[in-house]
């Protein structure tokens, strides 16, 4: 018996097209493609004021698109940020923003509620479907703090956590809500070394429990190793999109991004970073001094 295998085109997880903001005179994106593919890590990069950010709340509601439509999974987006993420896009954001005052594990449950169906009255008089939905709220924020590496800081004040770690917690936030797709803007930015490779690996984890992912950053180390597509957009414009070896080679990349070729096979500079800075930190350790204190978090 012979068996056909049809290949069926599958609807892209995001669907962006057209999309264009201008804020009066400026147009800070014009006319942008891009879609994302069911386990797909797309990256965006760009310099200072390409319009990455602006595309990402053109996204997620938080602006409405002069012109263009954004689709999940086939169904144009209501342009309302929770509308945005009951329909399953969830997104961290550049300056961090969590309940600084609250717990860990109060900042996952309050991610989590697009996805409690118990109303207002439940929630008062607390009944039993309502305790049951907490207990199973409380379940899965457990879980998430658990997969970030977050479980044993449940209980201290989001504020008080090293600047890693808050953007840990607004991943963990962020997945509350059960997205099918996941922006990332700059989840990098201010990690050293180690904590940037373990962002990494966390957001291949994220990958591989069937969350499609978008993420803006400036270290293109990490965007190179990390994305199985890199977009490239300068003054608004998408200049190239492709594989991290088209986009890296790319000369008009390079001349409005990069300034240099980026050189070495991805990894291994980074891996010999991250060495060092171990190797470094153990010697303080030996020598009774530290050297990794870190800035403080900037949790508003
Ligand atoms: N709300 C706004 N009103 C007016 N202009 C805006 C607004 N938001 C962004 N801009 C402008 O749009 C352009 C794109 O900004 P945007 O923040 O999207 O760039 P970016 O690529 O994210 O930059 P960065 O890498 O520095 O974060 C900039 O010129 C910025 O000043």
């Amino acid at each position: 018996m012979t068996t056909t295998t049809i290949d069926m085109p599958t609807t892209p997880v995001l669907e962006a097209s057209g999309v264009t903001m201008r804020f009066g005179g400026l147009t800070a994106v014009r006319s942008v493609d891009l879609t994302v593919g069911a386990g797909e890590i797309v990256g965006l990069i760009g310099p200072n004021g390409a319009g990455k950010t602006t595309f990402f709340n053109c996204l997620t509601g938080l602006y409405v698109p002069t012109e263009g439509q954004v689709r999940y999974k086939g169904t144009l987006l209501p342009p309302k940020p929770h509308l945005v993420t009951t329909a399953g896009v969830a997104r961290t954001f550049q300056n961090i923003r969590l309940f600084a005052n609250m717990t860990v594990l109060e900042n996952v449950l309050v991610g989590r509620h697009t996805r409690t169906k118990e109303g207002l009255w439940s929630a008062l008089l607390r009944g039993p479907g309502f305790k049951k939905a907490e207990a199973a709220s409380h379940e899965r924020a457990m879980e998430l703090l658990e997969f970030v590496g977050l479980s044993h800081k449940a209980d201290h004040v989001s504020r008080n956590l090293p600047y890693g770690e808050q953007r840990k917690l607004e991943i963990a936030r962020a997945l509350a809500s059960d997205p099918g797709l996941l922006l990332l803007d700059e989840p990098t930015a201010g990690m050293n070394p180690q904590e940037t490779r373990a962002a990494e690996e966390l957001i291949f984890g994220i990958r591989d429990q069937g969350v499609a992912i978008l993420v803006i950053e400036h270290d293109m180390r990490f965007i190179f190793n990390l994305c199985d597509r890199v977009a490239c957009l300068v003054q608004g414009e998408k200049l190239i999109e492709g594989t991290a070896e088209t986009v890296q080679g790319d000369e008009r990349v390079i001349a409005a991004y990069l300034g240099t070729p980026f050189e070495g096979a991805p990894g291994a500079e980074e891996l010999a970073e991250v060495e060092a800075a171990e190797a470094h930190s153990a010697e303080a350790h030996r020598d009774g001094t530290d050297s990794t204190t870190r800035p403080e978090g900037e949790a508003q």
